[in-house]
């Protein structure tokens, strides 16, 4: 099939080379052409804008940051819009506003083409060994023809409903995954300040009732002081401000969230932005 990806970033990347190791023919773009060269060496197409690489494909998948970089690869001078047309199913995997999906969705409606959104959850390691879980919103017959794809890239792939819902869900995801982290940040300056064997209180524990993904893959990064992103605190931060817009229409009031959030935004103007979200244990 003939693919596009845009967006070839921590996730991007390892999510677009399995796409091409399926037998794909991928045609990809990105900002910084240089750190798509091992896409390219392994038989990518480069091309110059979202539109040309939207051109001939049948389905177009990005990975970029924000609400706006999707705005701009989608609608903007340039965008896959120029080129849309009617079949063409663009997938959405980057955390984005709900809302701001939704109003993107009824353009790209417009010229025939259907946007599902499908945000990811797994990390760096997840895009790697192609074990994502994949939330998707969106037109149930589009999500059946994306699915075979999404196989390549994860293992859970679930339909969460209309569009939209696959960002909500991920919201969901980002409140657990947050407050995890600074519960195993809090966990391990104990276990630190106890004199315990840090290594092995990972070990025993994670193996327990207490185990989770954050405490497996960035209890580790954590006392080692291994900072490299992963999943970037100013990413996070994003995530966490998408979070707080959705609680606030939904009238909530989540204590846990709040303390952590202002953890992520002090950690954010300390410089720790490029950092991996493991580097909250400094803040604790
Ligand atoms: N890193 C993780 O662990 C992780 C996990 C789950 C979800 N996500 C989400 O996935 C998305 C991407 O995250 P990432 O960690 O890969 O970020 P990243 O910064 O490593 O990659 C983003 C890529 O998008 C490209 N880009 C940005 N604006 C562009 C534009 N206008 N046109 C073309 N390319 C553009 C950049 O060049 C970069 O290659 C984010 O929404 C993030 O929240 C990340």
């Amino acid at each position: 099939m003939n693919l596009a990806f845009i967006g070839t970033g921590i996730m991007g990347l390892p999510m677009a080379g399995h796409l091409l190791a399926a037998g794909h023919r991928v045609t990809v773009t990105s900002r910084t052409k240089s750190r798509v060269e091992p896409l390219l060496a392994k038989g990518a197409t480069w091309a110059d804008s979202p539109a040309a690489a939207a051109k001939d494909a049948s389905v177009v998948f990005t990975c970029v940051p924000d609400t706006p970089d999707v705005e701009s690869v989608l609608l903007g001078k340039g965008g896959v819009i120029e080129s849309a047309r009617a079949g063409l199913i663009v997938v959405d995997h980057s955390t984005i506003s709900p809302s701001a999906t939704r109003e993107m969705a009824a353009k790209l409606v417009e010229r025939g083409t259907t946007l599902l959104d499908a945000p990811v959850s797994g990390g760096d390691i997840g895009a790697k060994n192609a074990t994502l879980s994949i939330m998707v919103g969106g037109d149930a017959a589009a999500f059946a023809t994306a699915e075979p794809l999404l196989r390549h890239m994860g293992k859970t792939i679930t339909h969460c409903g209309g569009i939209g819902t696959g960002q909500l869900t991920k919201l969901v995801n980002q409140i657990l995954v947050s407050v995890t982290n600074l519960a195993v940040c809090e966990a391990l300056t104990f276990a630190k300040k106890a004199g315990l064997d840090l290594p092995k209180t990972i070990q025993a524990v994670g193996g327990g009732a207490a185990g989770s993904w954050q405490l497996t893959n960035l209890g580790p990064r954590m006392i080692t002081g291994d900072f490299a992103p992963g999943f970037m605190i100013k990413l996070q931060q994003k995530d966490l401000r998408l979070v707080a817009e959705a609680t606030k229409e939904l009238g909530l009031d989540l204590q846990a969230l709040q303390r952590v959030t202002e953890l992520f935004d002090r950690a954010g103007a300390e410089g720790r932005g490029n950092e991996g979200t493991q580097a909250l244990f400094a803040m604790v």
